[in-house]
């Protein structure tokens, strides 16, 4: 018998893990989505093995039920879980970025339930947007509710293994502390530079000047406004909490410039740069996995083409591409983003062959 998972919610992270489950030939994914339109896309694009019209009767069938709907949806879905007909053992994951209420709240109505959260995504949503390898190697926190038995999590995680994701278990509250520190401020921040931009810039031509610096810092701005709208709500204790440290260290980085000490403003930077040179990339356990390939290429008109005709011909597929720096000698940066690791080694195997550029990762 092949294990009957129903996805609630075909965008991005819904349509993703429908894919990465359907590597294993044992798991048959039943698709629902409020938008019957996704429903259909979902099913011609192959993301799904089966369409659902009736989300309370498909439900009965299922074994698992994977909630990928934004976070507030995904607490008004546990409410009307408490009217579905479920064969015993089956349960309920999610997959939103924060637990706390959610865990809570499944608690409060005693649902057979595991809190999820893939630590990989992207800007972009959508069932369009959905890759088969967007988890790998990519951490999967479980937060698990108190009826959750070990038996439903061993089951997840080996339904989970063709994603290649790594298994991680920690409490709602932990994780809610730190991906308000390293996912829900962040967003913030970017969001707020990007206002700063649209509003205090005096002069037409600065928005024009935005480099590749602004625009990688602010890259996930452009999410989905009503995902993070729900996300800040939920978790809205934990980013107070951020602003205030972040306002008291504005305040002594204000004075730091105002002090004028090269040392120490050096020493500023300096210290940030060790730090974030050393954070884990993602093969060995960052939240998230990009797989970008930074290469220097010379300024001739052309060499875009060059690079990406000679991945094409080793038949490496291109995700996205952009130049991050335009500077002033002969070189600039040329960012191409992978589909996986592998691909990545073998983009930057080929072009050393190939070429005499530079390749590094960052
Ligand atoms: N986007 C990202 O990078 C990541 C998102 N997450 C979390 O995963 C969840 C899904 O996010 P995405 O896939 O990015 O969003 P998305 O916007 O791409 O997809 C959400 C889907 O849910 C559907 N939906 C909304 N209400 C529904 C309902 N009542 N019943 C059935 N379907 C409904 C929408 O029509 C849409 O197709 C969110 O909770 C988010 O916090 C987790 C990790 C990464
Ligand atoms: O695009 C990015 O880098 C992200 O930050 C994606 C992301 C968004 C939300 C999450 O809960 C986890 C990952």
């Amino acid at each position: 018998m092949k294990t009957s998972v129903v996805v609630v919610g075909l965008g991005l992270i819904g349509g993703s893990l429908s894919l990465a489950l359907r590597r294993n030939t044992e798991c048959h994914v039943i698709g629902y989505d409020v938008d019957a339109n996704t429903v259909r896309t979902a099913r011609r694009l192959d993301v799904i093995d089966e369409m659902a019209y009736s989300l309370a009767r498909s439900v009965r069938e299922a074994d698992i039920v994977i909630l990928a709907t934004p976070v507030n949806t995904t607490k008004e879905l546990l409410q009307e879980a408490l009217k579905w007909t479920m064969k015993p053992g089956a349960f309920i994951v999610d997959t939103g970025s924060t637990k706390k209420e959610i865990v809570d709240l499944a608690n409060e109505l005693e649902l057979p339930f595991i809190g999820g959260h893939p630590m990989a995504g992207s800007h972009k949503s959508g069932i369009e947007a959905a890759r088969a390898h967007l988890f790998e190697n990519a951490y999967f926190v479980l937060c698990p509710s108190n009826q959750t038995s070990n038996e439903q999590l061993e089951t997840f995680q080996k339904l989970l293994a063709p994603s290649k994701a790594k298994v991680v278990k920690v409490t709602a509250e932990e994780h809610d502390e730190m991906t308000a520190t390293v996912s829900h401020f962040p967003h913030l921040i970017a969001s707020s530079l990007v206002h700063q931009l649209a509003t205090k810039a005096k002069n037409p031509l600065t928005k024009r000047l935005a480099a590749g610096g602004f625009r990688d810092t602010t890259r996930i701005a452009s999410a989905n406004p009503v995902m993070w709208r729900d996300i800040t709500l939920q978790n809205r204790d934990q980013l107070l909490d951020q602003l205030d440290s972040w306002l008291d260290e504005m305040q002594n980085v204000r004075q730091l410039v105002a002090t004028g000490d090269a040392a120490a403003i050096e020493n500023y930077y300096l210290e940030a740069k060790r730090e974030r040179d050393i954070l884990p990339i993602h093969t060995q356990g960052a939240l998230y996995s990009t797989f970008d390939l930074y290469i220097d290429v010379p300024d001739y008109p052309g060499v875009i083409s060059e690079v990406t005709g000679l991945l094409a011909s080793h038949k490496i597929s291109i995700l996205n591409i952009r130049i991050i720096e335009t500077r002033d000698d002969l070189f600039g940066i040329l960012v191409i983003s992978l589909q996986s690791d592998e691909d990545r080694v073998r983009a930057m195997e080929c072009i050393h062959q190939e070429t005499t550029y530079e390749t590094y990762i960052a």
